[in-house]
């Protein structure tokens, strides 16, 4: 195993999150190399150290290169980090898979679920890749790449089976503007960053219907008190989703115009229907994808999601986005405790 600070790092996926996060590691004092799908892109980032199209506006550091081609940037390197759509995942590990270093660390920067199987990211590396747990991590917490490029100080929530594995990567993803934290809980870190994006539909809905600040708020806190139940049934810890990976991300994904799962969920309530959204959307919306296997998840678990319900219903025509909220207050009339 390469001594800690001299691995080579490599980010595959240079979209919004995988850009914003491989300045993170340059900032930090790391080169990195990143693999962009398109050979423009690649170019463009090279030279002109910019990536326009997910990032205008802001310049990426000289430690920062790309390359459009796959096996240059997985041979050799000791951690990746993966930021691609999570559906386009196994697709990238199956070709990825020859290449990789017998030791290398794998790390998921994604917040999906597969929705052919219902698995998590860390699940799909390691069915794939066939890398042990305890060299497999997950990064996740509040963190709009966007605000993350122009350097608005935030922290992050790193999480593998093995404590030292997470404390390795988090020496790679920190810097003066990015505090990393530590954590053993790859369910409960995993699962904050893939419920919050439908919890953050769910505001968008009623924020595009015209509801107010009162509407918003009780979607979010119900919302929070559902998906912290269905992530305990799963397997995570009550402290991740009062944490950076859970409440954190809950609010900066619900609150900021910038996320792409709100803004999905707000062209629903202005009445778009789903391929409409899915058409306008420019960058990757988790959530639409994850509503339904997290819900597969709940009902053969048991679990009420009511919001996840309705979600779902407005995806696929079967509610109106105004009865959204309304349902909160008329699914069941018998008084119960929060
Ligand atoms: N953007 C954020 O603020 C943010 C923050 C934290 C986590 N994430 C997560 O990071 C992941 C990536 O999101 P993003 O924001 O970078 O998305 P994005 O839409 O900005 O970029 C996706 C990238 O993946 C590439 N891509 C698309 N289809 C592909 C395929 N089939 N194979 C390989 N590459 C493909 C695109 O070319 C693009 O470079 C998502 O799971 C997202 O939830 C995003
Ligand atoms: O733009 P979104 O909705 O994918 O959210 C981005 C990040 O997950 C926020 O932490």
């Amino acid at each position: 195993m390469t001594e800690p600070g001299t691995e080579r790092i490599a980010v595959i996926g240079g979209g919004n999150w995988g850009t914003t996060f491989a300045k993170v590691v340059v900032d930090g004092g790391r080169p990195v190399t990143l693999w962009a799908r398109r050979f423009e892109q690649a170019v463009e980032i090279n030279d002109a150290h910019r990536n326009t199209q997910y990032l205008p506006g802001i310049d990426l550091p000289l430690g920062l290169t790309a390359n459009h081609e796959l096996e240059p940037v997985v041979t050799g390197a000791d951690v990746l980090f993966l930021s691609v759509p999570a559906q386009a995942a196994r697709e990238r590990l199956e070709e990825m898979r020859s290449m990789l270093k017998e030791d290398a660390i794998l790390v998921s920067l994604m917040k999906g679920v597969e929705r052919s199987t219902g698995l998590r990211m860390s699940e799909v590396i390691a069915e794939v890749s066939g890398i042990p747990m305890e060299r497999i991590a997950v990064a996740s917490g509040p963190n709009i790449a966007m605000e993350i490029a122009r350097e608005e100080p935030t922290a992050i929530v790193v999480a593998s089976e093995s404590r030292e594995t997470a404390d390795r990567v988090a020496r790679i993803a920190r810097n003066s503007y990015l505090r990393s934290f530590v954590n053993t809980d790859v369910v409960g870190t995993e699962y904050g960053g893939v419920l919050k994006n439908l919890i953050a539909i769910a505001v968008g809905i009623v924020d595009g219907v015209g509801y107010g600040e009162n509407t918003k708020a009780a979607v979010m806190t119900r919302g929070l008190a559902e998906i912290t139940q269905f992530a305990l049934t799963m397997g995570a810890q009550a402290s991740t989703m009062m944490g950076l990976a859970g409440l954190g991300d809950l609010i900066a994904t619900c609150e900021s115009p910038l996320s792409r799962n709100f803004t999905a969920g707000r062209l629903l309530g202005q009445g778009y229907v789903f391929e409409d959204v899915v058409q306008q959307m420019e960058q990757t919306a988790e959530g639409l994808r994850s509503v339904r296997p997290v819900l597969d998840h709940a009902e053969a678990q048991g679990i009420d999601m009511p919001i996840a319900r309705q979600i779902d219903a407005v995806l696929h025509g079967r509610m109106k986005p105004a009865d959204l909220a309304p349902h909160l207050a008329t699914d069941d009339d018998t008084p119960r405790g929060e």
